[in-house]
């Protein structure tokens, strides 16, 4: 698959077409699916086994139970030796917290397209609503609409509740609300999965817990119409996540894939359960150990699908690297030092994340220096 490194912004924008805006009342109206739309072949080969991937009861670990610990560690570490995705229950995220937010998923995304293009996404930041990302590429557009907005806890203000009464008005302050206690309660799953993922790594147990303390992280609500088509497109095209962890709540509609064994293989919806899979940056945290795997999200002709991803990410100016002892263990350095801010701008501005964001990176970031020296 042919990386996409592209030298400026401006080529990231698709030529100015008289299509207008993109949202799910444009796609829905295609006969066809357009050309804009239809992916590669070797992006589209169907998934035609479920990944076996691991179910974790979290409920031994939250009551500090050595032997629950110790059994959950062991199924995280294979995984994470192998794919990097696994399941958990009994996660402490409130099940009705969880619907709320999938309700008011729909409440935004229901909005006439001109109401939703008042948090358009501003170019070279992640933040804000997109329709296919047709304002920064013009192949292989995604079938989906997102809304993404940033989250951190570090101050006294509630940022998310902000960004939606600032930007939205008050018609959008209890969504705000919402989704500002649905990242909280985010954070605070991904910092127990953080000394979960210490233990199975040997390291200190609060080592990653103490770096994602000031996380400055992001939040995704996915939309994916249904598609006229499905086979000639995709939902989210293949990638890795550039981010640290992911926490994904899908709906029981089905379409996560995960590119294992060299086949697409789907994760199952299992109800109650949250989907978690390590990102580049975590990749890079663990000094290449755990695996940062390829993944997709198809679509169908018959039911629409909704997700919501939670992507933990260190504080923009923190230098991301490895404890020493899994330098030790593995023999040398897997990646050089760098910022979430310059992967993260390294993705809004010159490179479309897929399977080889983190290699793409580093050498980005080796040429960025030497040009300075
Ligand atoms: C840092 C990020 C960039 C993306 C959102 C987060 C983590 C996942 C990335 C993404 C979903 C990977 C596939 C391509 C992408 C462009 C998308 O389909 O949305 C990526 C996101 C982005 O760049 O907006
Ligand atoms: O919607 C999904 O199931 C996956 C979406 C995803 O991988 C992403 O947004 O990074
Ligand atoms: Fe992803």
């Amino acid at each position: 698959m042919a990386s996409i490194l592209l030298s400026s912004p401006s080529k990231l924008h698709a030529q100015q077409t008289n299509r207008g805006p993109i949202d799910s009342s444009f796609l829905q109206r295609q006969t066809r699916v357009p050309s804009g739309f239809i992916w590669p072949e070797a992006d589209l080969v169907a998934a035609d086994e479920e990944l076996d991937e691991p179910l974790i009861d979290l409920k031994g670990f939250f009551k500090g139970d050595g032997v629950a610990i110790e059994n959950a560690a062991k199924l995280i570490r294979a995984s994470c030796l192998s794919h990097g995705f696994f399941q958990v229950t009994n996660h402490g995220v409130d099940t009705s917290l969880i619907k709320l937010a999938d309700d008011h998923l729909d409440q935004f995304f229901n909005l006439p397209v001109s109401e939703k293009l008042r948090v358009k996404r501003v170019p070279g930041s992640p933040w804000g609503y997109s329709g296919s990302h047709a304002d920064r590429f013009s192949t292989k557009l995604p079938w989906k609409e997102t809304l993404s907005f940033g989250f951190h806890d570090n101050g006294s203000e509630k940022v998310v509740a902000d960004f939606f009464k600032s930007k939205l008005g008050d018609s959008f302050k209890e969504t705000g609300k919402v989704y500002q206690k649905y990242c909280e309660a985010m954070k605070s799953l991904a910092l127990s999965i953080m000394e979960l993922l210490a233990i199975t790594l040997g390291v200190k147990r609060l080592h990653y817990k103490e770096f994602f303390e000031d996380a400055h992280s992001i939040m995704r609500c996915n939309y994916y119409p249904t598609c006229q088509e499905p086979s000639l497109s995709l939902g989210t095209g293949p990638h890795c996540d550039p981010t640290s962890l992911t926490i994904l709540h899908q709906d029981q509609v089905g379409g996560l894939e995960v590119f294992v064994n060299n086949k697409w293989q789907s994760v199952r919806p299992i109800q109650g359960a949250l989907v978690i899979n390590i990102g580049d940056t975590f990749t890079a945290l663990s000094n290449g150990l755990y695996k940062s795997c390829l993944h997709r999200a198809s679509v169908n002709a018959v039911k629409e699908r909704r997700s919501l991803a939670f992507f933990l990410c260190p504080k923009d100016d923190k230098v991301v690297k490895p404890p020493e002892e899994l330098v030790t263990e593995v023999g040398t350095r897997k990646y050089p030092d760098f910022t979430w801010a310059k992967l993260l701008g390294f993705t809004q501005n010159h490179y479309r994340a897929d399977e080889s964001t983190l290699q793409q990176f580093s050498k980005f970031t080796q040429s960025e220096s030497k040009s300075v020296n």
